[in-house]
């Protein structure tokens, strides 16, 4: 729970989107239920969108001032830290999730029970090809419900009026939000498909998202709650196969080539994957294959000493695969476990840019054939739907094995990454919810898509 609140928090801006959006769309031409009893769409009870059955002994539900939003985790985030983390510090509450600063570096704070290294949730090494860390590490592992006997955190308390209440509070029929229903037909279909185009899905995941949604229930009364839960249904089918952790190989070192545009990101996933690796006792170089921004650079070795990472530097302008060749070398001498390059992304300058990547692979496989064992593509949620045409050129340049999707945090266009997923069908390793070190999580489906949707936990 505190964990997909903290990861609903960061996709604010697209779930609040998609939920006022969704709210909007039942409201105009919903009408209240006469129980106001929600029906759970799965598990059991009457079907989704059926309809109620005439009340007779309760009077209309009085409508309720808009519930308040829910209080935020006080649990702090899931950081790479040092692999003895301390025990947990007593639970401090946390009012203001708005005015909850992310952990500084080099902080140990960890969850009791969780894994300390969200990107890595097994530190020894795995058979060469195997996933690591395995499916549903990091996030996942923590509980979304409180465990039974202790009271529900604040943020389970019940969202929808009409949902099982106190005896006195059905009859008395007080403590009540009148539920809106509106009937599923081929034009609520069509706002449907607009608002999750709105949302970067683009037009033929929108039209697949919501064709699937509608199977079997056109002509029932569906409220926001249900069509919530339809959504996130359907938008972790999609992302399911593509959440897959950065595999780790056995060869030594194993070279993780970064690409992607200026901005998207490079530098600070590197430093980010860098700590966790360094946290799991991985030893690891990074080499600032960007010769060409000197600001690049320096931004690079920020990030190294925060990672306790060393950082290969050229001189601004130089070759970027001579840089490659010697760090290659410093990797093999430090018998470092992972070497990560860093590369320019000038996308308008195609050709050049071709060149040299093409250049810095030729340079890596004269040390070890078989690299690059990863070829990482960093894309920028916040550019929308065209991270689909960067995923296209990049592909073209190289052989990328897997995405990372950065600033989710600060956009309303995470609907993107749906996007991405329906189809390039490319592991999706990890995304971004923020600038400071610990802000890269490992990519659970279900639970960014319930935070996609707007639904509670
Ligand atoms: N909010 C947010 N900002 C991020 C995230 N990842 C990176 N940034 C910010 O995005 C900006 C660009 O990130 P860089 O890591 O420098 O991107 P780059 O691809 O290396 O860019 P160049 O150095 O120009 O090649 C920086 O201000 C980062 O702090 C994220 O997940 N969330």
């Amino acid at each position: 729970m505190a964990f997909f609140s903290k990861l609903r928090n960061r996709l604010r801006k697209s779930s609040s989107k998609i939920e006022a959006g969704l709210e909007a769309i039942v409201e105009d031409g919903g009408t209240e239920d006469p129980d106001g009893v929600r029906p759970d769409p799965l598990e059991g009870g009457r079907d989704v969108g059926e309809a109620a059955p005439a009340q007779q002994f309760m009077p209309p539900p009085e409508p309720l001032a808009d519930y308040p939003e829910a209080p935020q985790s006080s649990v702090p985030d899931l950081p790479a830290v040092a692999p003895e983390a301390p025990p947990p510090p007593p639970p401090a509450p946390v009012p203001d999730p708005d005015e909850d600063p992310a952990p500084r570096v080099g902080e140990p704070d960890v969850e009791p029970g969780s894994d300390p290294y969200p990107l890595l949730a097994n530190p020894e090494p795995e058979p060469t090809g195997t996933a690591y860390p395995p499916q549903g590490a990091g996030l996942s592992q923590i509980p979304l419900a409180a465990p039974s006997g202790e009271a529900p955190p604040p943020d389970a308390e019940d969202p929808e009026p009409g949902e099982r209440r106190g005896f006195f509070g059905r009859v008395l029929g007080r403590d009540r939000k009148p539920v809106i229903r509106r009937e599923l037909d081929d034009e609520m279909l069509e706002s449907l498909e607009e608002l999750l185009i709105t949302a970067d899905m683009g037009v033929d995941t929108a039209l697949r998202v919501t064709a699937n949604m509608a199977e079997g229930r056109l002509g029932k009364r569906l409220s926001v709650e249900e069509i919530k839960t339809l959504l996130a249904d359907e938008i972790a089918r999609i992302m399911e196969p593509v959440a897959r952790p950065m595999p780790l190989y056995p060869q030594k070192p194993q070279v993780v080539l970064v690409v992607g545009v200026n901005g998207s990101g490079k530098t600070t996933t590197i430093g980010k994957l860098a700590s966790q690796f360094r946290a799991a006792g991985k030893t690891v170089v990074i080499a600032a294959g960007d010769t060409f921004r000197a600001a690049a650079v320096e931004q690079l070795q920020v990030w190294g000493e925060r990672a306790g990472v060393p950082v290969l530097t050229a001189p601004e302008g130089s070759d970027a695969a001579s840089l490659v060749y010697d760090a290659m070398q410093r990797a093999r001498t430090d018998q470092a476990d992972l070497l990560m390059i860093d590369t320019a992304g000038r996308l308008q300058n195609r050709s050049d840019l071709m060149e040299e990547l093409a250049k810095i692979v030729r340079v890596i496989r004269k040390h070890d054939e078989s690299a690059p064992h990863n070829t990482l593509l960093v894309l920028d949620a916040t550019t929308g739907q065209n991270a689909l045409s960067q995923v296209d050129a990049f592909r073209k340049l190289s052989d990328v094995s897997g995405l990372v999707m950065t600033k989710l945090d600060g956009t309303a266009k995470g609907g993107v990454l749906v996007a991405l997923a329906d189809r390039f069908g490319l592991p999706i390793h990890a995304i971004g919810v923020g600038e400071q070190i610990d802000d890269l999580s490992p990519f659970d489906p279900e639970e960014f898509a319930k935070a996609l949707a707007g639904l509670d936990a």
